[in-house]
């Protein structure tokens, strides 16, 4: 097998894991996991039983506890959530700081509501970069089912070449320059899907939920165009790609919050029981923020901020929305 890159992945939960075996077709593999413990199970096991378990990893894939045991990388990927993007690119300013890298979580920063491109360019702007981002669930990612993401860089031959060095039979991968509408469209996108989980949990049915798909889009758009994407993004794979994936599909971690709401389970435990990562609960309020700020209105984005803060009844959210007075579409 010849192999192209050397990769490091940072974070191995079900996302980087599934991202590695896809890659591993093509390109020498190593995985950062959380701690020794975790690193040495995945090596035995060949198996990422915290995070995606059954299904088995390529042999050739290799995990560590640590960046500085992998620094040694053609190209580094951030696959921790949001929340860890600014200590993984901090670390690797320090260790690797020509090296290229992505980074594949959706969200705002909490706190500072900048989106990832805009945490790099802070805390470390000198290497090339960009995200992967779009409809992808990492079970069938690690399955080997057909997936199509997008690359996004402000560096168009960037993004370019790192679509065709990783591009491969069973992950499509397109090339754009609209850095600031992909990530927008994989942010918001969760916020919704907490929405119409919450909307199907009821049983408010399938007209509700294309309701809140389109007028979300509709938000989205607003929101990124604000922000400085093109619109025409928000067509695409990271914008109303992801959102019909995760608005419908259970295998969403954020979709699921929603129904687990729905229930009346409360967030504490909803979060706590769900074992992954659900981004769309923290970048509902830093959406909202930005959004107050450039004079945006989400009212869908709104209305979910107020059942995770427990203003609102979940039985009362749609409600809400529907109650909104008569305006042009
Ligand atoms: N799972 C999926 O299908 C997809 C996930 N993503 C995005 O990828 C990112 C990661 O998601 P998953 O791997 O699914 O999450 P996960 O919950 O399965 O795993 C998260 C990993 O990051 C580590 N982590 C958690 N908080 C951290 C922090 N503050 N600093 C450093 N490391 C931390 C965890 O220990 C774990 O290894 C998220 O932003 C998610 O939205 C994107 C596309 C698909
Ligand atoms: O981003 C995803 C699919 O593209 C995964 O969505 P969840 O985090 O809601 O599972």
């Amino acid at each position: 097998m010849v192999f192209g890159l050397k990769i490091t992945v940072i974070g191995a939960g079900a996302w980087g894991t599934a991202l590695a075996i896809n890659f591993a077709q093509r390109h020498a593999m190593t995985l950062i996991a959380d701690d020794a413990a975790h690193a040495a199970a995945i090596n035995q096991t060949h198996e990422n039983a915290r995070y995606l378990p059954g299904h088995q990893l390529p042999q050739a894939i290799v995990a560590v506890a640590a960046i500085a045991d992998a620094a040694d990388a053609d190209l580094f990927l951030i696959a921790t959530p949001v929340a860890g993007l600014r200590s993984s690119l901090l670390s690797l300013q320090r260790l690797a700081p020509r090296v290229p890298l992505l980074w594949v979580c959706k969200g705002l920063e909490a706190g500072t509501a900048l989106l990832p491109h805009q945490v790099a360019a802070e805390v470390h702007p000198g290497a090339a970069s960009g995200v992967l981002t779009g409809p992808s669930f990492a079970e069938e990612v690690a399955r080997g089912l057909p997936t199509a993401v997008v690359l996004a860089s402000h560096d168009a031959a960037f993004a370019m070449n790192m679509a065709n060095a990783l591009h491969g039979s069973s992950m499509r991968i397109y090339a754009n320059d609209d850095l600031i509408g992909a990530e927008v469209g994989g942010a918001v996108k969760n916020v919704l899907a907490i929405a119409t989980g919450i909307s199907d949990g009821l049983g408010l049915g399938l007209n509700a939920r294309a309701a809140l798909v389109t007028r979300g889009l509709a938000e989205i758009t607003r929101f990124g165009v604000a922000l400085g994407a093109r619109s025409e993004t928000f067509m695409g794979l990271t914008g109303v790609g992801d959102l019909i994936l995760t608005c419908t599909g259970d295998l969403s971690r954020n979709r699921r919050v929603g129904f687990a709401l729905a229930s009346g389970t409360p967030l504490e435990q909803v979060t706590r029981e769900l074992g992954h990562v659900a981004e769309g609960v923290p970048a509902a309020r830093e959406v909202a923020l930005r959004a107050e700020q450039l004079g945006i209105d989400m009212p869908i984005t709104r209305t979910v901020i107020a059942v995770l803060d427990g203003r609102l009844a979940p039985s009362d959210a749609v409600g809400q929305l529907m109650a909104r007075e008569a305006k042009i579409e």
